[in-house]
């Protein structure tokens, strides 16, 4: 049977050309910190790849640290603006990937949730109203989180918005932007945001590699200490095959990007084929991931939907299964005010770069006709 994968959310297939790239890096594998031509080559690769990201992400000079993925990135970035930025407290958003908590919470800052709206737009007339009371010398610095896509609903969030709101309040803004690089454009620069990260294997790179995004200036406190690399900001010997996959995918993502109104007509038509069945849709109302779907389907459990799906021959993901791995209900929908009916019977379908109108199809061909053979019999 043929396979249609619709999970690209969770981790979207790796390009055939970053394979090709990354296998022919690996039989020449040298360390970027020797002086041998063996070293400087791989030296070349990193710093090509590094222009590569930064051209994808509009990213400062100097303002690219390679690391293992998003997870290490968001680590990174919490934990190494601590001592330097003097950090007594987070404001993280309720609709964050749950790396951004658990490592807030290890940090032992204190920690203040920022509501969802309805809509899946983060509540920013929240934030705004709470950090009018915040005064940096009396409560110690303070970090804002916001991610620049949700995995789940896919919707975009006012990052810039919420970037001045911080710094009017001389606060730092970290924007996990894992699920958006390589889907939608995403300008650093403009963001506002102070510092962001992403990882490869979201839009077609390998699994493992990662980047956090900077101003040079800013200061950071490195979490992996040893050797030199990544100018003394992230040490261990470099991923330089995944690296340069990383670059590669990078650029090959600027034709994904090209094709966003594409994926976005094909969402759309399994979106109305699911309407048309009784389901209902998170984050339609706002912008939103061109691939991303996410809907409810009373008396339909989410784990119920993805086994028949895969049976079908379709990769789906329900309830919060990109971050956990498991079905529970997902604290995003919940965060938005989803009933547990509502959160327990959802459902994530996301496309990518090499998605199909033939993956689409299967879709509309299996969901609605498995909905509906499940309302009948619960009738
Ligand atoms: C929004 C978001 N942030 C962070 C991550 C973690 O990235 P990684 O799997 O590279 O550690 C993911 C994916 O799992 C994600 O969806």
């Amino acid at each position: 049977m043929k396979r249609h994968y619709l999970d690209h959310n969770a981790t979207a297939p790796i390009r055939p050309e970053v394979i090709d790239l990354v296998a022919e890096t690996m039989r020449h594998d040298g360390n970027s910190l020797s002086v041998h031509e063996e070293g400087r080559r791989a030296h070349k690769i990193l710093e090509d790849a590094r222009e590569q990201v930064r051209s994808l992400v509009n990213a400062p000079v100097n303002g690219v640290i390679f690391t293992s993925g998003g997870t290490e990135s968001i680590h990174y970035a919490l934990h190494g603006a601590m001592a330097p930025h003097k950090i007594k407290r987070f404001f993280i958003s309720a609709l964050e990937h749950t790396a951004v908590a658990a490592n807030a919470e290890t940090t032992g800052a204190d920690i203040e949730i920022i509501p969802a709206l309805r809509s899946g737009l983060v509540d920013l007339a929240w934030l705004k109203d709470r950090l009018a009371n915040y005064d940096v010398q009396r409560d110690g610095g303070f970090m804002v989180c916001l991610m620049f896509a949700n995995n789940e609903t896919g919707v975009i969030q006012p990052v810039a918005e919420a970037a001045a709101i911080t710094h009017e309040a001389d606060g730092l803004l970290f924007c996990d932007a894992a699920q958006a690089v390589g889907k939608v454009p995403v300008n650093f620069v403009m963001s506002g945001a102070d510092i962001m990260s992403f990882t490869g294997h979201k839009f077609g790179g390998p699994i493992g590699v990662g980047a956090l995004v900077a101003g040079p200036n800013l200061p950071l406190e490195p979490q992996m200490r040893g050797g030199g690399h990544e100018s003394n900001r992230r040490a261990g010997t470099h991923n330089v095959a995944g690296i340069a996959g990383l670059g590669l995918a990078c650029e090959s993502a600027k034709d994904s990007l090209a094709r966003a109104d594409d994926i976005t007509a094909l969402r759309n038509r399994m979106e109305d084929a699911a309407i048309a069945a009784g389901a209902k849709i998170w984050g339609a109302s706002e912008e939103r991931l061109p691939g991303t779907l996410c809907l409810s389907a009373d008396g339909f459990p989410g784990a119920t939907q993805l086994m028949t799906m895969d049976l079908a021959g379709l990769a789906i993901s329900a309830g919060s299964a990109c971050s956990s791995g498991k079905t529970k209900p997902s604290h995003v929908l919940t965060a938005m005010g989803a009933s547990e009916e509502e959160a327990t019977s959802a459902i994530r379908v996301s496309l990518g770069w090499n998605s199909g109108a033939e993956d689409a199809d299967a879709f509309i061909r299996e969901w609605p006709k498995a909905y509906t053979r499940i309302k009948a019999r619960a009738a």
